[in-house]
């Protein structure tokens, strides 16, 4: 399931992030990736211990999950701690599936990756997110502040950048609710419910469907 979020940081959380990009100092990408993706990995990247990566870490932690969307997509057991990446002129990530399991201030296993779009599309040239999933290649570049997810079991690549700066934080999710299949029935259930309590929020069935949905995910969810 490939899912486009929009709107995740609020302006003022957008600006706060961009104004801690502008100040800080980016290093080598390459220095988290495992060995196969280290050949992919071509991207600037904040280091762990920089003095912005913790705030940066923070606002972008508390805005997922206060998403009711992010939430329900990816019933996130663990985040792991962002990247923050920045790719110029000349570089790329070529195809690659993410590491199973990530190792950082958090391990996990990775069911569910994610890019958060900090720029905006106008700014750059190139670095399309392209990603493959049952229906065909996507090819994502999302305004500043949105989000993408998509089952980390599938090959994806950025294209090159030709010109002005891509500015993105992608992270990991262990979910839940391991199986892709079980999760996204939860997660079409759950937005069938949402949509009849919008319509018909009176409709006795909503007791019903929700208990399926939360009987369902007692069944399915490892916490
Ligand atoms: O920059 C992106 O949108 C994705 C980067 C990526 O594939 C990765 O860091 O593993
Ligand atoms: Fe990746």
């Amino acid at each position: 399931m490939l899912l486009a979020i929009e709107n995740v940081l609020s302006n003022q959380e957008l600006a706060n992030v961009r104004g801690l990009y502008a100040k800080a100092r980016f290093g080598d990408g390459r220095v988290t990736a495992g060995e196969l993706a280290a050949k992919a990995k071509n991207n600037l990247q904040l280091a762990a211990n920089a003095a912005e990566t913790q705030v940066l870490t923070g606002i972008v932690h508390d805005a997922l999950h206060c998403n009711p969307l992010f939430v329900s997509a990816a019933l996130p057991k663990v985040v792991c701690p962002p990247l923050f990446n920045r790719y110029v002129p000349g570089m790329d990530f070529g195809t690659h599936v993410d590491n199973a399991i990530r190792i950082s201030a958090v391990t996990l296993r990775a069911d569910v990756s994610g890019t958060l779009f900090l720029s905006e599309p106008e700014e750059y040239s190139g670095g399309e997110l392209l990603i493959e999933d049952t229906y065909g290649v996507q090819t994502i570049k999302l305004s500043a502040g949105s989000l993408v997810l998509y089952p980390s079991s599938s090959l994806h690549r950025v294209e090159p950048i030709t010109d002005g700066h891509r500015d993105v934080a992608v992270f990991w999710v262990q979910s839940m609710v391991r199986d892709i299949a079980q999760r996204s029935l939860l997660f079409q259930l759950d937005a069938s419910i949402q949509g009849l309590r919008a319509r018909s929020p009176e409709s006795p069935e909503i007791v019903s469907l929700v208990s399926t949905y939360h009987n369902l995910l007692r069944m399915w969810a490892d916490i």
